[in-house]
C-alpha cells in the first residue's frame, strides 16, 4: 500500500492542506477535480518531484527522497504515466522500449513487450521517430513503456488524453486486467465515463480541498445508485448552482436580432 499524506503544500496563490491518499494493491483510486484543483501537484508530491510538508509511506516504510536507497526502492515499485508526453522523441518506439527495458532491468520481457505492442496497435509505428508520430500514438508509446516495467503500483495522470475511442475502451480493459492482477492504481482523469466502472475509491478535489474521499459502496449508500457524473455534480452542488445563475444570465445577455 502507498499512503501519501500532504499536510501542506503552498504555492503563492494555491494551497493544499491535509490531503490523505491511499493506493491499495488490486484497487483503483480515482482522483477527480477541475482544472487547477491540485491533482498534478498531489501526484508530483508523491514522486518527490515537489517538496511538501507530509510523508509518503510504502508498505509502512517512510520514504525519504533524500535517500537514494529509498528512492530506488520506491521507483522500482511505482510507475508513472504523466499528463504530458515526455519521451526522447528522436528515438523510435522500438529504441525507446529497449532503453526502458534495460534501465528498469526488464530485459527478459520480450514476449510481454510484443503483447503490449499488439494490444496498443503500435507494430506499424515501431521504426518511426516518436517526434513524427501522432499525439495518440505517442501517448500509447508512453503507456506501453511504463506497463513494461511490471510495477506493483501505477499512477496514471490523464491517460485517455489523445486516445481514440477504440484505445480508450482497450485502456479501460487493460486497467481492469491490471487491477485483477493485484496492481494498485491511482487514476487522475477528467473523463468521468472512463472512471465510472473502474474505481474502488473516489476522491473529488475543489480548489485544493478534498470534497469527497470515499469507497464505491459508501458513495452508493450516501447518494444511491447514481452515475459518477451525477455524484460529481452533487458533491460540487454550490458551484453548479452558481453556474446555473450564469447560464440564466446568458439568456438575457445573448438576445439574437
Ligand atoms: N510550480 C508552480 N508554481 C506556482 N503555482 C503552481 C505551480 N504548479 C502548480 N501551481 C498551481 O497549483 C494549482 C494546482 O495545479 P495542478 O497542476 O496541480 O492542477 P490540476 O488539478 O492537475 O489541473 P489540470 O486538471 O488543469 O491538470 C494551480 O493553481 C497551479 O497554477
Amino acid at each position: 500500500m502507498i499512503s501519501l499524506h500532504i499536510e501542506k503544500k503552498a504555492f503563492d496563490s494555491f494551497e493544499l492542506t491535509d490531503i490523505p491518499i491511499d493506493i491499495n494493491r488490486g484497487e483503483i483510486n480515482l482522483l477527480l477535480g477541475h482544472n487547477g484543483a491540485g491533482k498534478t501537484t498531489i501526484i508530483k508530491s508523491m514522486f518527490g518531484l515537489l517538496t511538501f510538508e507530509g510523508k509518503v509511506l510504502m508498505d509502512g516504510h517512510d520514504i525519504s527522497f533524500n535517500s537514494q536507497e529509498d528512492v530506488d526502492f520506491f521507483k522500482k515499485r511505482l510507475a508513472y504515466i504523466p499528463d504530458d508526453i515526455s519521451l526522447l522523441d528522436y528515438l523510435t518506439p522500438r529504441e525507446y522500449f529497449q532503453l526502458m527495458k534495460s534501465s528498469f532491468g526488464s530485459e527478459k520481457n520480450e514476449s510481454f513487450l510484443q503483447n503490449l505492442i499488439d494490444i496498443f496497435e503500435l507494430e506499424k509505428y515501431l521504426n518511426i521517430p516518436i517526434l513524427n508520430l501522432s499525439h495518440g500514438n505517442q501517448k500509447k508509446t508512453q503507456i506501453v513503456s511504463q506497463l513494461l516495467r511490471k510495477s506493483e503500483f501505477i499512477v496514471f495522470d490523464e491517460p485517455t488524453n489523445g486516445l481514440d475511442p477504440d484505445m480508450i475502451i482497450i485502456l479501460k480493459k487493460v486497467l481492469e486486467k491490471l487491477k485483477a492482477q493485484g496492481v494498485g492504481i491511482l487514476l487522475s482523469t477528467h473523463n468521468l465515463n472512463f472512471g465510472q466502472d473502474l474505481f474502488d475509491n473516489a476522491i473529488i478535489l475543489r480548489d485544493g480541498e478534498i470534497k469527497l474521499n470515499k469507497r464505491r459502496e459508501d458513495i452508493q449508500d450516501i447518494f444511491g445508485n447514481i452515475t459518477l457524473e451525477e455524484t460529481y455534480t452533487k458533491v460540487n452542488e454550490e458551484y453548479y448552482e452558481y453556474v446555473e445563475g450564469l447560464l440564466n444570465d446568458m439568456d438575457s445577455n445573448s438576445k439574437r436580432y
